[in-house]
């Protein structure tokens, strides 16, 4: 049994407030698509948006699909207006893609009420459109557009319009929720009396939903149970309003639950790194939290969970993260057990396995310092260094001792605001002062501790300061409020780092963390 994985990424996801791909961006997209082995591809409207015309022109010598067909969708002819001098349809035409996907209307209110004509002169619209393309050797898709909604107000009506399109020669006849209304069981409902009312087979419909119950997926998911063999989505969900249904979430669903050989083989794994490609080129930042390629898609918080995983993953993972080719991560936070300190040391290199009061020592620890405001969970490196320090055999190697610091601000009568810091180290045996200007405290302090390690540590210099975070945390249980400061480090071989530092006092929560970051660098620069 074969389906159709149809993505209109390109298309209806495109219609996502936010997005507006360049015809480059277009061509980049259908190449990540097809790597992830979808069988059709929706490029856009030729003729009605400049962008798309371009789009498919240069498509036919930059593309070479190696799974997909490309697409072109426009709608049927205009009412009253023959189809060979529809200027619309002549554009769906010159697009040269071996097939067409037409918007037709199927809700009887909407040929009324929107397009102002008889419901005899859409079904001739269909009709006509439909044989013309078929005439000139297109496959032939036909969205109906409305259908649920359609069949729900005039079911005769919405049915003489799939049984139009496919008596015309369409391919796949696709039934649209296009307010994105519906809820699995009416859409499975919707399918079963339309085949019987019919006929016609399920195998001949295809489904398109969009997300506005949040059940475009499920709906998607349902329809394909139904029978449907064509199903249409977009990369992430991207589309207009809520969006449309995830293709992601729909060909897992459909291939680790339902077993169904949607794709072909070794395409699955690539989809967190086509879903995060194609999140880059649409300029959107990844939902970290999406249902199978999501960062926390396999993340997991819970100590209890954590020691369930220690004997098996999959015991809390519903799938291996890998199929789809992500990975499982632990979070180390106040919520954490022994089994979660040991399977994150494990995650960094190191084996805590047979050591239980280390074990026990590290979360006494984690969980001090978390309800002191301290998080690990974002900061790898600074919980790397605390599990070190409980190591004789692998504790870090801290690169100074600090005897002092101290930061002024000054606002000078110019209006010029000026950070200055200078720290008081001994580095190798040495005491060194040192002195530095910065844009802020943090910035001043930063150069003069660089300065005053330069010439013990010159590799320093690959280092830089790649983000830094500052959240105030309520004070609880009588304290005061805290700083919670993050910072991200990079080295020029493209790692980075981020550690964490907390104190009622920013630049000294500040220090912390740029303490941590060094030491971490220096450290791993030094294996
Ligand atoms: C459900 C969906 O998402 S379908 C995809 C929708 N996508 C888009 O609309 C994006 C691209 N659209 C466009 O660039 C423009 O809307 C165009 C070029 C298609 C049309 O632009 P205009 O000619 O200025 O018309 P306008 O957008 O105001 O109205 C749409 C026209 O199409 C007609 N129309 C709407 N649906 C259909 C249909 N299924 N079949 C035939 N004609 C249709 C309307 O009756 C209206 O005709 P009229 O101008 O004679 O009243
Ligand atoms: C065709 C389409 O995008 C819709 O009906 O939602």
């Amino acid at each position: 049994m074969t389906y159709q994985v149809y993505d209109t990424t390109l298309r209806d996801g495109a219609q996502r407030e936010g997005i507006s791909y360049s015809v480059v961006d277009k061509l980049a997209v259908a190449r990540l698509l097809d790597e992830f082995g979808v069988g059709f591809i929706e490029g856009g409207w030729p003729g009605a948006v400049p962008k798309d015309t371009e789009f498919f022109r240069r498509a036919r010598t930059e593309l070479d699909l190696r799974h997909a067909v490309l697409v072109a969708f426009g709608a049927t002819r205009k009412a009253g207006v023959a189809v060979e001098a529809d200027p619309q349809v002549r554009g769906l035409l010159d697009a040269e893609t071996p097939a067409v996907a037409l918007v037709a209307k199927s809700d009887l209110r909407h040929v009324e009420r929107a397009l102002r004509t008889t419901a005899k002169e859409n079904l001739a619209m269909i009709h006509d459109t439909v044989t013309h393309l078929v005439a000139r050797g297109r496959r032939v898709f036909v969205d109906g557009e409305h259908f649920f909604d359609g069949y729900r107000h005039d079911p005769a009506y919405a049915s003489a319009v799939v049984e139009t399109a496919l008596a015309a020669g369409a391919e796949v006849m696709v039934l649209c929720d296009t307010n994105g209304g519906m809820l699995p069981s009416q859409v499975t409902r919707a399918i079963a009396e339309l085949t019987e009312r019919t006929g016609i087979g399920p195998e001949r419909l295809g489904i398109h939903c969009q997300n506005d119950t949040a059940c475009a997926v499920a709906n998607t998911v349902a329809a394909v149970e139904a029978g449907v063999r064509h199903f249409q989505g977009t990369a992430n969900g991207y589309g207009e309003r809520p969006g449309n249904a995830d293709l992601f979430a729909v060909v897992a669903n459909l291939q680790l639950k339902l077993g169904l050989p949607v794709l072909p083989d070794g395409c699955l794994e690539q989809m967190v790194r086509v879903s995060h490609a194609i999140a880059e080129i649409a300029n959107i930042a990844p939902d970290t939290h999406q249902a199978y390629v999501g960062a926390a898609a396999f993340a997991h918080k819970a100590g209890l969970h954590a020691s369930a995983i220690k004997v098996d993953p999959l015991l809390y993972n519903h799938v291996d993260p890998a199929v789809v080719g992500n990975d499982m991560r632990i979070l180390v936070t106040e919520m954490a057990g022994r089994a979660s300190i040991e399977l994150k040391s494990r995650e960094l290199g190191l084996d805590l396995a047979g050591q239980p009061e280390t074990l026990s020592r590290v979360t006494r620890r984690v969980k001090e310092l978390e309800a002191g405001g301290w998080s690990f969970e974002a900061a790898d490196a600074s919980f790397e260094l605390l599990v070190r320090s409980e190591l004789p055999d692998r504790a870090p190697v801290r690169p100074f001792a600090l005897e002092s610091y101290r930061v002024i601000v000054e606002h000078r009568e110019d209006g010029a605001v000026v950070s200055e810091a200078t720290v008081k180290i001994r580095v190798r045996g040495e005491r060194v002062i040192a002195t530095a200007e910065g844009n802020g405290p943090v910035n001043a302090l930063d150069e003069a501790l660089r300065t005053g390690l330069a010439r013990h540590y010159p590799e320093l210099r690959n280092f830089e300061l790649a983000d830094y975070k500052v959240r105030i945390l309520e004070g609880s249980h009588g304290t005061g409020a805290v700083t919670r400061v993050l910072v991200e480090t990079a080295d020029q071989a493209g790692r980075d780092w981020v550690t964490v530092g907390v104190h009622p006092n920013v630049v000294e929560a500040s220090w912390h963390a740029l303490v941590d970051a060094l030491t971490y660098g220096l450290d791993r620069a030094h294996v």
